[in-house]
């Protein structure tokens, strides 16, 4: 079952066309990658899933995106699709409060939610981010005092906190240590279980750890998507085995 279905779908930054004619499927509860040479439109393409984009001057889209087979450009709702699509940028991006309020924020501004199920929840979130053995002792700390690598798990809890479906990552593990990367790699792997997950990542080799299918793109199109395995070991088209095998990119 596809949880996104992307048609036809072109966008422009003014005179630039980021986004060429584009259709993809993306499949419920499973990691998909797009990879590319930087500048090819990955990050705009993640960005059209939640109407990111919508907040750029100038932009213009074509073409619809399907989510659970509503056209969410129809659609007005976009806090409601914000809440259901979550995002976890490439610097983490922590609020500049406790660990605790970090993850129960959104929680409190939805305002049905009692003490002791935030508090729940809470818990929840950061075993489910793998990080409450590290911060159950300092929940009323700063979140700034953390680790990067911490810091980008706290923004993971913070994104499942408000139980979306879907978890958008622009290079989550960019700016962290082999170490930190492993672990978010690890995680993604129990995430799946729960979330539909689309990354985008300059890794051809995270790509290939954790992602069931790859989106490779190249100047705004979308040239060729597949099986992670398939599209690495068999690229069809020959601009995508140059980047795969690493001659250009
Ligand atoms: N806010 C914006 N305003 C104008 N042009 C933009 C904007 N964001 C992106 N672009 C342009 O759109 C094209 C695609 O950019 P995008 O950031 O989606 O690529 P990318 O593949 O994610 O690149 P990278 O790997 O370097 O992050 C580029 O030509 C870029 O300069």
């Amino acid at each position: 079952m596809n949880k996104f279905n992307i048609n036809n779908l072109d966008l422009f930054y003014g005179e630039t066309h980021a986004l060429k004619n584009i259709s993809l499927n993306i499949p419920n509860r499973q990691v998909t990658a797009l990879i590319g040479p930087s500048g090819c439109g990955k990050s705009t393409l993640l960005r059209t899933l939640n109407r990111m984009n919508d907040l750029v001057e100038n932009v213009k889209i074509t073409g619809d995106v399907h989510f659970d087979g509503n056209d969410i450009y129809q659609d007005s709702d976009v806090t409601a699709l914000r809440m259901r699509v979550g995002m976890v940028f490439q610097k983490a991006n922590p609020f500049p409060m406790s660990i605790y309020e970090n993850v129960a924020f959104g929680l409190k501004a939805q305002g049905n939610k009692s003490k002791d199920e935030i508090d729940a929840i809470v818990e929840e979130s950061l075993r489910g981010a793998a990080l409450w053995d590290e911060v159950k002792d300092r929940l009323n700390s700063d979140a700034f005092g953390l680790s990067g690598g911490q810091q980008q798990r706290l923004c993971i809890a913070r994104a499942i906190s408000m139980e979306p479906e879907v978890i958008l990552m622009d290079e989550p593990t960019s700016a962290l240590d082999p170490i930190a990367t492993h672990k978010i790699e690890e995680l993604m792997d129990e995430l799946r279980k729960k979330f539909t997950i689309v990354i985008v990542t300059h890794s051809m080799n995270q790509a290939k750890r954790i992602a069931d299918k790859t989106a490779f793109f190249w100047m705004g199109e979308l040239v060729e998507h597949n099986d992670t395995a398939e599209l690495f070991n068999n690229p069809v088209d020959q601009r995508t085995q140059g980047y795969v095998s690493g001659e250009f990119g």
